[in-house]
């Protein structure tokens, strides 16, 4: 009998219901009673949802309220000393570790004033983790203020009488994920590995009193280049993780390739291993090569990362070929990873088209597919569901929404001259110096602002039908006009006009295109409590219109001040989409340059000639392992960038700009943007500041964090600036926040742009004389 596992669920619920608890309990509505109540109900529903699937192998601890790594960090004691003089509730602590945490002092409390950990991509996804920052007073042991996570939801969902399988990150993964702070910057994180091995096994050897028999122990850096001190650890660190009192451990990985690191892992003493075959079928051989006799293999073949139907006859086969090399009774089937990246259920999905609802799966129906596919290999009569299965997979194949033969023609018209601005970037300077005539330290906005209830209540009103399109566009013009009367207030430089009729910077667009379909509840975390729904591409892409014109002409016609337009890139655009598995991405992401291409030209011939195209997603795209792949990827992902922007005249100044990840600037050159805006304020190492230093066109490094609520002063912003100046040439450099401020409120965003143009001001005055 093969049976099947889940590597994890998403915990938000399928109306978001983790979201509304955990902003609510931030804002003093709800208390931590009603929040942890909440965090309950979803685990046990989700845990019910899987047995009833019949799912054999449930995991636990996969739930979080912020981030499953910060969650580790808290209950390991991985707490840097800022978090805990304030003596804050345990689940406070994580979320001032997650969010930054600003409060004044109270009669009874002292004022809280810390910024947020790093945040940082998990891998090639769209989630984001808080990065565990070690010093050399971090003292591992586990903390048990609020309870043992891990060790608490294995009995809770025991006593639903669900026994599950915890889910942990694994030691060296958790230690190279990892960095020093800034205090102890010395700090190679993974000489830390002989500490935190003990609370490792303190932890499981509660997990197996508790009744744990196996543990999921994820090392997802198995799939990344890593040194060979790294993968000489794994060996240290698993003989240390065996003992008669512990339970078996599955060692996990996803999103790639194990192979060039399978020295590493080929004698852990481990219960089994599972790989990810969605992305990589090929190391099928390989790794089950590795296996001693009793060691189980757990087969990801149900995609964890997107939302296609599984090809069951596929699926199927491969599954059967490793049963062939390891035996039925050590086989297990799985997702390729856990389901936190796909939507919760397709049945919340009323308003999909029929014939293409039909292939798609979300993690509630990705449920069903493990086991059908489990119960088939096992010789069950699963024909009925292979048939249906069959059906769909057909209709999608020929179906005519997928191609659109002019998109595939223009496609091939894409050479060098067609990727290429008329001059480069120093005579490009020269021209816009003129024709914009700005200051020193020019300050400009990332693009979006506040995105108000009131704004959320007027696009839904008008989505309803409840409000005309008269209405709704004098709606948006008044925020328009509030957004660019701030900005003059304030007295930035290059404005923007605030992007408050944009539900979501990819979706907005994926609307207006055609190739795209949506959903109206497949949410996805991509960090702590801020969730996306990604549009889905399902066929070529073109533009039938221009989707930004209107509002960026009307933001133009109400001041002097230059107001940038505002692009979401070919690569973002794909990235934060669920791509098609049926092209490639390179395919995909042309497909979207030559659209975007056709805004940027109407946009400058509406006057409007500063045009910022977004890619805050191209790092996340860059294959996890250095060698072809990779560098075929920045060659496609840089000249999608280009085709958009490259037919512009000399005199229109193009932006970009990048955030949540540490980018290589050799990656953001080949993209020839005139500006870029750069997410910096959390890099405190001064190695990194030094890193762009030779960035030839201009740059504006983010001078605040605009995920925490934090104000900072004016003083804090010059002697960032200052900090900045001893590698920067002041001429080439802009004064601009981190990113969007969208999900920021009025009163901290007007704080924080004033002291920020007043920082701005003081070095103009500084520099001018
Ligand atoms: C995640 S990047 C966001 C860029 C976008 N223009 C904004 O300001 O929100
Ligand atoms: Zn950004």
């Amino acid at each position: 009998m093969v049976s099947s596992s889940i590597l994890g669920f998403p915990r938000i619920g399928g109306q978001r219901e983790l979201k509304k608890t955990t902003e609510a309990y931030w804002q003093g509505k709800v208390s931590v009673d009603d929040l942890l109540a909440q965090g309950k109900q979803l685990r046990a529903h989700n845990w019910q949802l899987q047995k009833d699937a019949g799912v054999d192998v449930i995991p636990s601890n996969d739930f979080s309220f912020y981030d499953q790594v910060l969650d580790l960090s808290l209950l390991f004691n991985a707490i840097p000393e800022r978090y805990t003089k304030f003596d804050l509730a345990p689940i406070d602590v994580l979320f001032a570790m997650g969010r930054g945490l600003q409060r004044k002092a109270t009669e009874t409390t002292a004022a809280v004033d810390v910024t947020a950990l790093e945040m940082v991509k998990w891998f090639d996804s769209n989630y984001h983790y808080v990065r565990p920052t070690f010093s050399h007073s971090t003292e591992f042991k586990l903390n048990t203020a609020a309870g043992v996570k891990p060790v608490d939801e294995f009995n809770e969902a025991k006593a639903l009488g669900i026994h599950t399988r915890p889910v942990i990150l694994g030691p060296v993964s958790y230690l190279y994920l990892g960095k020093a702070d800034k205090d102890s910057l010395d700090l190679e994180p993974i000489s830390l590995l002989e500490k935190v091995l003990p609370v490792y096994k303190q932890l499981l050897a509660q997990l197996k009193a508790a009744g744990a028999n196996e543990v999921q122990i994820d090392e997802p850096v198995l799939v990344l280049d890593l040194p060979e001190e790294i993968q000489s650890k794994f060996q240290q660190a698993y003989d240390a993780l065996v003992g008669a009192d512990l339970p078996e451990l599955v060692l996990t990985t996803y999103f790639g390739d194990v192979r060039p690191n399978l020295s590493a892992i080929s004698k852990l003493p481990v219960a089994g291993f599972h790989f990810d075959f969605v992305r990589v079928p090929e190391q099928l051989d390989e790794v089950a090569a590795i296996l001693t006799d009793k060691q189980t293999l757990s087969v990801g073949i149900v995609d964890g990362r997107n939302i296609w139907k599984t090809n069951f006859a596929k699926a199927t086969a491969f599954v059967q070929s490793a049963i062939a090399k390891v035996g039925a009774d050590r086989v297990v089937v799985s997702t390729s990873s856990s389901l936190l990246h796909t939507p919760v259920d397709l049945e919340n999905e009323a308003k999909l088209d029929p014939v293409i609802k039909d292939w798609f799966s979300f993690a509630t129906q990705k449920l069903t597919e493990v086991v059908t596919i489990a119960k088939g290999v096992s010789g069950e009569d699963v024909s009925e569901a292979l048939a249906a299965n069959a059906a769909s997979i057909k209709s999608r194949t020929e179906s005519s929404i997928t191609t659109n033969p002019k998109v595939q023609e223009r496609l091939a018209t894409i050479n060098e001259s067609l990727s290429t601005r008329k001059v480069p970037f120093p005579e490009r300077l020269a021209v816009q110096k003129g024709k914009y005539n700005l200051p020193l330290f020019p300050t400009t906005t990332i693009g979006s602002f506040p995105q108000t209830k009131d704004i959320r209540v007027n696009r839904n009103k008008f989505a309803k039908g409840t409000i005309t399109a008269e209405e709704y566009e004098t709606f948006i013009n008044k925020e328009i006009e509030t957004v660019i009367r701030f900005q003059e207030e304030v007295g930035l430089d290059v404005l923007v006009h605030g992007e408050p009729e944009r539900n979501d910077m990819v979706q907005y667009f994926g609307e207006q295109l055609e190739g795209f379909a949506f959903t109206t509840n497949g949410w996805v975390q991509s960090y702590g409590s801020r969730y996306v729904r990604p549009p889905i591409v399902v066929g070529d892409v073109s533009r039938p219109k221009a989707m930004t014109v209107k509002e960026s002409v009307y933001a133009q016609s109400i001041t002097k001040a230059p107001v940038k337009g505002m692009l979401t890139g070919p690569v973002t655009c794909l990235r934060w989409s669920f791509p098609r598995d049926d092209v490639s991405g390179k395919v995909q992401a042309l497909q979207l340059g030559l659209a975007l291409r056709d805004e940027v030209q109407d946009l400058e011939a509406a006057g409007i000639t500063v045009i910022q195209v977004d890619e805050p997603a191209i790092r996340e795209g860059l294959p996890l392992r250095a060698g072809k792949e990779r560098s075929d990827y920045l060659n496609w992902a840089a000249q999608s960038f280009r085709v958009a922007t490259s037919g512009v005249e000399n005199t229109t100044q193009i932006h970009s700009h990048f955030c949540y990840s540490d980018l290589d600037p050799n990656h953001i050159k080949a993209l020839d943007a005139d500006v870029v805006s750069i997410e910096f304020s959390k890099k405190d190492d001064p190695n990194y500041i030094q890193e762009f230093s030779d960035y030839p066109n201009h740059i504006g490094l983010g001078l605040f964090d605009i995920h925490s609520p934090r104000i900072p002063s004016k003083e804090e912003f010059v002697a960032r600036i200052e900090e900045i100046l001893k590698v920067y040439p002041a001429a080439n450099f802009w004064v601009n926040p981190d990113c969007g401020l969208k999900t920021r409120g009025w009163p901290e965003v007007k704080e924080s742009l004033t002291n920020m143009v007043e920082a701005a001001k003081y070095f103009r005055a500084k520099y001018e004389n």
